[in-house]
């Protein structure tokens, strides 16, 4: 049989939720069938991250087009893959050589990952199989526990408060669509709740709430308010998770940390103490970013002191990087990682770097961008990794619904086989190497 290889490749300008240019790519395989995929962007993003490639000139998007990274896929990249099959690995390595740069800058990390995505779903519809059960390559799969935004704030939400997001976790729930429809109350009865209090409506980024809140405290209690006004037990069927994205107001000449919400400035224990407070107050189980992205022993002091007790994520710290997700596990800086494929820029990387936190003991949250678009490869890469918890944003975007629509379906689709990963066990945090790795890692 005539192996089917690549026959076309071309690339869009396309927008993303925030209304900016992002890349979409499009195989067509030698066989006439077609796939497209398209990038996300964040907002908040990490000093480590691969580099989007944005064309700088004033007169398009504030500089924001993306012109150039279309240019290298139909140019260079177009030129290295046209007659190859998919194989994930092989275009992934081509991909890196071509670019040539530690960080993915010279094409630009934006066109490297459409074309990288393209290529799964190009060998999913080859092989005749959803994407999900291409990337599980015949291992586990689970639906992710959805980790929702409700309260944001940061740089998705004007900096009303200094933390960026507040997040739900439906830890009682036994399948998706009903864990979905724990968070849809949640999400329902704080808009009453807001309403009510003549406190703004307005969504931000990602579709949480973003009101002015006096301070941290307050949006806690309004979420345990939303909660029990939604019919939940606190802490046994609605658990809090939260996003502080301290890398953006920590100072790193001084090295401490600029609440300017609450008028007060920290150093790291300070903040490790604030964290824990926050956490002996309300039912939070999970902490992501609660220190700067380049504040190593601030992490390790954290972990140390909260990691039996919180789920601790890497975001901008490990930036979806193998080396950096090393030195973490070496350090126990962490016990969790935030995975973003853009972060990283391949398929294969990500892949790797979810394998690798599992041998460690470390959790993984596959997540979204502020800016998304409404492919839901997402969806896919949670299941077929068996990620275990996903991080999408709220339930009433088209972006993110695009996502939330995508695992119910595939919920449906493995009818009594479907399994919704467990809640955090958090006794098993922080502990090492009693995952195993699994072969699902060479992912093709
Ligand atoms: C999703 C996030 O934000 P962004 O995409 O803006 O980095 C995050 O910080 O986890
Ligand atoms: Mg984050």
């Amino acid at each position: 049989m005539t192996p089917i290889t690549i026959a076309e490749l071309d690339a869009l300008e396309i927008l993303d939720s925030r209304g900016r240019p992002t890349v979409e790519a499009r195989i067509t395989l030698s066989d006439g069938r077609a796939v497209r995929a398209s990038v996300p962007s964040g907002a908040s993003t990490g000093r480590h991250e691969a580099v989007e490639r944005r064309d700088g000139d004033p007169a398009r998007y504030g500089g924001r087009g993306v012109r150039g990274a279309v240019a290298a896929i139909e140019g260079e990249i177009a030129a290295a893959l046209i007659g190859r099959e998919p194989e994930q690995r092989a275009v992934d390595a081509v991909l890196r050589e071509l670019d040539g740069t530690q960080d993915k800058s010279r094409l630009g990390a934006n066109a490297i990952l459409a074309v990288s995505l393209a290529t799964a779903r190009a060998a999913a519809l080859a092989a005749g199989q959803p994407l999900w059960r291409h990337l599980a390559r015949g291992g586990e799969v689970t639906l992710p526990r959805p980790m929702v935004n409700i309260l944001s704030g940061g740089l998705h939400a004007g900096r009303q408060l200094d933390f960026q997001d507040f997040l739900v976790i439906p830890v009682a729930a036994e399948r998706f669509g009903d864990a979905l429809e724990a968070v849809v109350a949640v999400h329902a009865a704080m808009g009453e709740l807001l309403a009510e209090r003549g406190l703004v409506t307005l969504k931000a980024d990602e579709g949480g709430y973003g009101p002015a809140l006096a301070d941290h405290r307050e949006a806690l209690r309004l979420l345990d308010e939303a909660v029990l006004r939604a019919g939940f037990a606190l802490g046994e069927e609605v658990a809090y998770a939260l996003d502080v994205a301290a890398t953006h107001f920590h100072d790193p000449a001084s090295g401490s940390y600029r609440l300017a919400s609450e008028g007060r400035t920290l150093d790291p224990a300070e903040l490790t103490a604030y964290v824990a407070e926050l956490a002996d107050e309300h039912p939070i189980v999970s902490v992501e970013d609660p220190l700067a992205e380049d504040d190593w022993p601030a992490w390790a002091g954290l972990t140390a002191r909260l990691g039996s007790r919180l789920q601790v994520i890497g975001d901008d710290l490990f930036t979806t990087s193998l080396d950096r997700l090393e030195r973490g596990i070496a350090e126990r800086s962490a016990n969790a990682v935030l995975v973003k494929m853009n972060q990283i820029g391949t398929i294969s990387e990500t892949v790797d770097v979810v394998s690798r936190a599992r041998a460690a003991g470390f959790t993984t949250v596959i997540s979204a961008r502020s800016g998304e678009t409404e492919d839901p490869v997402l969806a896919d890469l949670a299941v077929g990794l068996a990620g275990g918890q996903i991080k999408i944003g709220s339930v009433t975007q088209s972006e993110r619904l695009a996502k939330y629509n995508r695992l119910l379906r595939i919920e449906r689709e493995l009818g009594d086989a479907a399994q919704l990963a467990p809640p955090l066990a958090l006794s098993r945090l922080s502990g090492s190497g009693d995952f195993g790795v699994d072969d699902r890692v060479g992912v093709s």
